[in-house]
């Protein structure tokens, strides 16, 4: 396997998502993705990026002097020698996560490597590229995330934890799409319905607005 991968960004910031929110965090984007989420923020990944060695990537990151890294993009799993640079990251002592679409198999993943799993819902346009066998490896130690358009998606979702117990597999997210769905109605729909989710806005815009690099 060429020890090479095509990155867009890697740079520090604070993680905005997950259970991880607001610890400071190394994010390496990977270039390209095969699925086309309407409401994507990370478009600019889908091309161009620079061809990068594996000893390279890991030179950038130990710069940082930061031991929590997230690799995004860009769909991560879809560039293969990725899982060359989960094991580097592990056997160095990073705490390491991976944001997933859900279209390529998560369980040859890492198992040091936290998993977070989109579950893409119908308002995203791509929920026929799921690869749902992806539900049944999650674990604790993993989570899984809705990005939510509007009502129906929230109900889509709602519907999905309870019949399929999620929540007892792996901690659940729910999160709006910025600036489309308003967060204090995700917030009000979750406590009437007394569903045991997380509603997570995205920390780095609220600090940093909608850009690249944050
Ligand atoms: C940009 S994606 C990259 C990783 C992977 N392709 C995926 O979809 O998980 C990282 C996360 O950002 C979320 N996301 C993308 N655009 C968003 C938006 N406009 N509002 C809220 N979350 C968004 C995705 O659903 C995903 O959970
Ligand atoms: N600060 C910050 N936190 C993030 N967590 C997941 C991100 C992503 O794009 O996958 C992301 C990102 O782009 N920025
Ligand atoms: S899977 Fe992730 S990177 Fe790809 S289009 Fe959807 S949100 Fe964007
Ligand atoms: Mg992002």
């Amino acid at each position: 396997m060429r020890e090479e991968l095509r990155i867009t960004e890697i740079f520090h910031s604070l993680q905005g998502e997950t259970s991880r929110m607001g610890l400071p965090t190394v994010f390496v984007r990977l270039t390209g993705c095969p699925m086309r989420c309407g409401y994507c923020d990370s478009a600019y990944a889908f091309t161009g990026g620079k061809t990068q060695t594996i000893d390279d990537i890991m030179q950038q990151i130990r710069a940082f002097s930061c031991k929590t890294v997230c690799v995004t993009g860009g769909e991560p799993l879809a560039q293969k020698p990725v899982h060359l640079l989960f094991k580097r990251l592990c056997d160095e002592g990073f705490d390491v996560s991976v944001e997933t679409g859900g279209g390529q198999p998560i369980d040859c993943v890492d198992p040091r490597v936290s998993r977070i799993l989109d579950i893409k819902t119908p308002g995203s346009g791509e929920m026929h590229n799921m690869h749902w066998p992806n539900v049944d490896v999650v674990t604790e130690h993993d989570e899984i995330k809705f990005v939510l358009v509007d009502r129906a998606d929230y109900e889509w979702a709602r519907d999905k934890v309870r019949q399929e117990k999620l929540n007892e597999r792996a901690p659940v997210i729910f999160s709006p799409v910025w600036e489309t769905l308003k967060p204090v109605d995700l917030a009000e729909w979750v406590i009437a319905d007394q569903l045991p989710v997380r509603v997570q806005v995205q920390l780095h815009k609220i600090l940093w607005g909608e850009k690249p690099g944050v």
